[in-house]
C-alpha cells in the first residue's frame, strides 16, 4: 500500500539514499579508514588511473611509502605494500593469493575470457598451463637458443659500426628494442622480425604493443569493461589483423606445414617445439596454447628485455669505475669475440651489474596485485579481509634502504658482491624484477642470456657518450612496463 502511494520521485531518492547507505557501510568496513593514503583514492580507483596516465607511479609509489609507512591504500580496494616479510606472504610458493581481476584485461584472445600464462588468475588452470610449456624455458633449452642471440648480436654490431662510423646520436633504447624483438623473434619462430635491418617499427608492432599496454593497464582497473572494449577494437579493426599477429600465425603455420613433411627429430625454435608437442598429445597442447604462448613471448618478452639491457648500459655509462671494473674482468677472462653464455656465468661483476641494473630500473612498474584468500590476513601488520587486493612495487622494494642499505638510491654492483651472507638473503628475498613465486618471469632465463651475452660485447668494443646535456638523468615512462624515453647516446669504436 505504501509503496503504492509513493511518487516516481519519491522511489528516486529513497534509491539514492540506499545506494550512499551501501557506500558508507562499505567505506565503514573497509580497512581504508584507517590505512593512509591520497584522499581520492579512498572513493574512487580514478587516483590511481590518473598515475597510470601520468606515467610515473614508480617514483609516486615510492614517495607515498616513505610518507605513509608500509601499507599505502592507492584505490578503493587496492593496497600497496612496502615491506621484507610480505613477499612470502603473498607471493611464497603455496600461497593462496590469487592474481587480481587486474589482469582479465591482459587476455589477449579473440574473446575476453580467453587467458594466457600471465592473464590467467585461477592457479590450477594457471599451475596446468605452465607445466605443459616449463621445460621450454628452462637452463637446459637455452642452449638451443644461444645461436639466434648470436645472430641477432652480429647484425646489432654492424649497425652500431655504421653509426660510429657516422659519428650519429641514436636512440638507444629504439636499438635495444629492434635487437631484443628480433631475438624473440628468433628463438620462438626461427625467424626475426626484420628490425635490426630495418631499424624501424615494421608494421607497427612496437607501437601496438605499446597502446596494448597503455589500454590494458587502463580497463584493469574497470576490468568489467574489457568484453566490451574488445569487442569494440576488433569491430573498428575490421577483419585486418596486425603485423605481429601475421607473424604470429602465419610463422606457427608455416612450422606446421614445415613438421607434417618433414619430421624434424630436434626442434630448435619454440613453435616447433609447440607444434611437436601438440602432434604428440593433442589434448594437452591446443592451437590457443600454441598462440597465445608465442604472443607472449612477444608482448612479455621483447620491451621488458630491451628496458633492461637500455638500463644496464645506462648506468654503466654513467658509472665510469663501474664500466672500467666489467672491461678489465672481460678482458682478463680471455673470451674471444663471441663469449658464449657459460662463460657469461662465469664473469661475478657482470653478474653483478646486471642484478644491480634490475635492481635500480625494474621493468614493470605497478604493484603485482594479488586477491587476499578468504579469512583475510595480516600483512604488514595490518588485517586485510579476504576479496581486497594488495601487492608489491619492485621498485618500492628495490629502493627500500632497510633492506639495501642508505646507498640504495645509487647504482653500484658492489652491493652484491660485498655484503654478508645475511645482508644478501635479505635483498635477495625483496628483489622482484621478474615478480615472485609461482608467477614468476617464464621467460626470465632467456632474457639473462640475451643480455649477458650482449653487454659484454658493448662495453668492450664500444664507448659511449650520453647525448643529453642538462642534468644527465633520463625520463621514463610507467605504462606497465617503465620505458626509457630519452636515451639518446653517440657511439664509437673502441679500437
Ligand atoms: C628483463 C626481462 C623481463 C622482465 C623484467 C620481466 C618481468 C616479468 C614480471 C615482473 C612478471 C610477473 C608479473 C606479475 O606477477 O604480474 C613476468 C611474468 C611473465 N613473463 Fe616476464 N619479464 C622479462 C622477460 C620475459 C621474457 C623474455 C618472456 C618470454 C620469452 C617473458 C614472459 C613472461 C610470462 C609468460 C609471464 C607470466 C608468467 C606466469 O604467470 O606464469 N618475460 N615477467
Amino acid at each position: 500500500m505504501l509503496l503504492l502511494s509513493l511518487s516516481l520521485i519519491d522511489c528516486f531518492y529513497i534509491g539514492i539514499a540506499a545506494l550512499l547507505i551501501r557506500f558508507l557501510i562499505t567505506l565503514i568496513k573497509s580497512p581504508s579508514l584507517a590505512i593512509p593514503g591520497p584522499i581520492l583514492g579512498r572513493f574512487t580507483n580514478a587516483w590511481y588511473l590518473w598515475q597510470m596516465k601520468r606515467g610515473d607511479f614508480h617514483y609516486t609509489n615510492i614517495k607515498l611509502h616513505e610518507k605513509n609507512g608500509n601499507v599505502v591504500r592507492i584505490a578503493p580496494n587496492y593496497y600497496s605494500i612496502s615491506d621484507a616479510s610480505a613477499v612470502k606472504t603473498i607471493y611464497g610458493h603455496g600461497a593462496k593469493f590469487e592474481k587480481s581481476a587486474w589482469y582479465d584485461a591482459w587476455n589477449f584472445g579473440p574473446t575476453a575470457t580467453m587467458t594466457n600464462l600471465f592473464s590467467e588468475r585461477n592457479s590450477k588452470k594457471h599451475a596446468e598451463s605452465r607445466r605443459k610449456v616449463a621445460s621450454m624455458y628452462s637452463m637446459t633449452s637455452l642452449v638451443a637458443y644461444e645461436p639466434a642471440v648470436d645472430n641477432c648480436i652480429e647484425i646489432f654490431k654492424e649497425r652500431l659500426l655504421e653509426f660510429s662510423k657516422q659519428g650519429s646520436i641514436i636512440d638507444m633504447a629504439h636499438w635495444m628494442q629492434c635487437y631484443a624483438f628480433d631475438v624473440i623473434g628468433e628463438i620462438t619462430f626461427g625467424s626475426r622480425f626484420g628490425f635490426l635491418e630495418a631499424g624501424n617499427d615494421i608494421g607497427g608492432v612496437m607501437e601496438s604493443i605499446d597502446s596494448g599496454l597503455t589500454a590494458s593497464s587502463y580497463l584493469g582497473l574497470y576490468s568489467w569493461l574489457y568484453p566490451f572494449f574488445l569487442w569494440a577494437s576488433q569491430r573498428l579493426q575490421g577483419a585486418g589483423q596486425s603485423y605481429a599477429t601475421q607473424f604470429t600465425f602465419q610463422h606457427i603455420q608455416q612450422t606446421k606445414a614445415t613438421m607434417k613433411n618433414h619430421r624434424a627429430d630436434l626442434p630448435s625454435h619454440m613453435a616447433m617445439k609447440l607444434v611437436q608437442k601438440q602432434a604428440q598429445n593433442p589434448h594437452d597442447m591446443s592451437d590457443w596454447d600454441i598462440l597465445a604462448t608465442a604472443g607472449s613471448n612477444v608482448g612479455a618478452g621483447s620491451d621488458t628485455t630491451a628496458i633492461s639491457l637500455s638500463s644496464t648500459l645506462y648506468y654503466l655509462i654513467r658509472a665510469p669505475g663501474c664500466l672500467e671494473r666489467l672491461r678489465n674482468e672481460i678482458e682478463e677472462s680471455g673470451v674471444g669475440p663471441n663469449p658464449t653464455f657459460k662463460e657469461t656465468q662465469a664473469m661475478p661483476y657482470l653478474q653483478a651489474v646486471l642484478k644491480e641494473a634490475f635492481r635500480v630500473h625494474p621493468g614493470t612498474g605497478y604493484p603485482l596485485f594479488r586477491v587476499v584468500p578468504s579469512g583475510g590476513e595480516v600483512i604488514a601488520g595490518q588485517f586485510f579481509p579476504a576479496g581486497v587486493n594488495v601487492g608489491i612495487n619492485s621498485w618500492v622494494s628495490h629502493y627500500d634502504k632497510k633492506i639495501y642499505g642508505h646507498d640504495a638510491d645509487i647504482f653500484r654492483p658492489e652491493r652484491w658482491l660485498e655484503s654478508s651472507k645475511e645482508q644478501l638473503t635479505v635483498m635477495e628475498q625483496s628483489f622482484m624484477p621478474f615478480g615472485a613465486g609461482s608467477r614468476t618471469c617464464i621467460g626470465k632465463n632467456i632474457s639473462l642470456l640475451e643480455m649477458a651475452k650482449l653487454v659484454p660485447i658493448l662495453v668492450r668494443d664500444f664507448d659511449f657518450e650520453l647525448s643529453q646535456t642538462e642534468q644527465g638523468s633520463w625520463t621514463a615512462r610507467a605504462r606497465w612496463f617503465v620505458k626509457p624515453m630519452d636515451f639518446e647516446v653517440k657511439i664509437r669504436e673502441r679500437i
